[in-house]
């Protein structure tokens, strides 16, 4: 199957290319040589974590050498444990001992918490160096690698402290995803349903149709969804870089309630996407009280996310400790909790929730954990 391209546009930055495809790895660095910001770069530093290094450092190092870059690497613990201020910390002191200058390139090699990590790393060594996402996990490819948003984690919540920093080029080499396991996998289904739901009838329909094929990992499948993400996601970023607008904040459809979820059952308890999946849920249930969401969509939203292998999780925690973690999200105002709600498909709203009425339905959601 021949890679496709999607170009990203964001105003006010050097626009870049999202490749995606089978195989495209091994020509990684001819590419990055003929992006114009990386013209007169000769050194490299790969991030990437403990999983992902064994399998795709060395063929990311050696392509990247071919382009004629002298590539280091820098390999971090898998897991979210990784998105940290210390590890951060850690690869900048790397990259001094290393002597790395300006003129470096920061290699994201892995999945969204590589991706994340590496950005934010970049964004601010030297008060900033490019940085080139190679995403490896089916999430990092449908959606964190692309518009720019990274960062870390704090004890108190997700992606607490970060920067938008958009890469020079993605390299989404599809042949890496035959590794992943079948949790990682529906992590990233999950926020391909995130983005069809926002997105349009045409994109969730079709989804709906593919939904076992793309949980069966159907190659074309695969690239298509791929490519029909990144292309939602290329949009929404064009339109909102720094989600000031009012429009980017439709990606963190699920996020609200599914970052509570994944800080308090503690990182990594859940995958990102399945805490996402349970947030879409739960946010589906709200709308149906606050904004009309049709009974048929939050219906038709489980049964895609259970063919996803999806299920609703039957872990819950302390309503108050809910309300609490949703209240440090990045989209509260005035202390109070703003959730994106589904209208319907491809059409949604950003209501803020006063605590009362969050606290009853937060309730409610604990209760059906039984
Ligand atoms: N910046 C954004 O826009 C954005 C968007 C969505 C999610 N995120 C963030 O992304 C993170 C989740 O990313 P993720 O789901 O990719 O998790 P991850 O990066 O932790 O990867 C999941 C696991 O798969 C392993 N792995 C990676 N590639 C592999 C491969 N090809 N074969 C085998 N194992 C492989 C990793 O080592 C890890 O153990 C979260 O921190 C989330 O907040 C960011
Ligand atoms: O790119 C975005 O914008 C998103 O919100 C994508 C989300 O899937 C992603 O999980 C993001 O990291 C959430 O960001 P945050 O600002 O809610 O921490
Ligand atoms: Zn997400």
């Amino acid at each position: 199957m021949p890679a496709t391209k999607v170009v990203v546009n964001v105003p006010g930055e050097d626009a870049y290319d999202v490749r995606i495809g089978a195989g495209i790895l091994d020509s990684l660095g001819a590419h990055l040589r003929r992006v114009p910001a990386l013209e007169r770069t000769e050194r490299a530093l790969v991030v990437t974590d403990a999983n992902v290094a064994p399998l795709y450092r060395d063929a990311a190092k050696a392509s990247l050498a071919e382009g004629g870059f002298r590539a280091s690497d820098v390999v971090v613990c898998a897991g979210e444990d990784a998105k940290s201020v210390a590890v951060a910390a850690e690869i900048w002191d790397a990259m001094a001992q290393l002597s790395l200058g300006r003129d470096c390139v920061v290699v994201a090699l892995g999945g969204g918490v590589v991706g994340d990590l590496a950005g934010f790393v970049a964004s601010a060594y030297m008060r900033g160096v490019p940085v080139v996402q190679v995403p490896t996990t089916l999430l990092s490819m449908v959606d964190s690698s692309v518009g720019g948003k990274t960062g870390v984690n704090l004890e108190a919540g997700k992606n607490l402290v970060g920067a938008f920093k958009q890469p020079a080029y993605v390299c989404a080499d599809t042949a890496t995803l035959a590794t992943l396991d079948e949790r990682e996998w529906a992590c990233g289904c999950a926020e391909i349903a995130k983005a069809s739901v926002i997105d349009s009838d045409e994109f969730f329909f079709w989804l709906v149709d593919a939904a076992d094929a793309l949980a069966a990992r159907d190659e074309a499948v695969v690239s298509e969804a791929i490519a029909r993400s990144v292309v939602f996601k290329a949009d929404v970023v064009a339109a909102d870089k720094t989600e000031s607008k009012g429009v980017r904040e439709c990606l963190n459809y699920g996020h609200t309630l599914g970052h509570a979820v994944e800080a308090l059952a503690g990182y990594g308890t859940f995958s990102h996407g399945a805490a996402v999946a349970e947030g879409m849920r739960f946010a589906a249930r709200l709308g149906a009280a606050l904004v009309d969401t049709p009974l048929d969509l939050v219906e038709a939203q489980d049964a895609l996310l259970d063919a996803l292998g999806l299920p609703a999780l039957s872990w819950s925690a302390e309503p108050e400790a809910m309300l609490a973690a949703m209240k440090r999200d990045k989209k509260a105002r005035r202390g109070q909790v703003r959730f994106v709600l589904p209208r319907d498909v491809g059409d949604w709203q950003l209501v803020d929730v006063d605590d009362d009425t969050l606290l009853s339905h937060v309730d409610a959601w604990a209760r059906s954990k039984g």
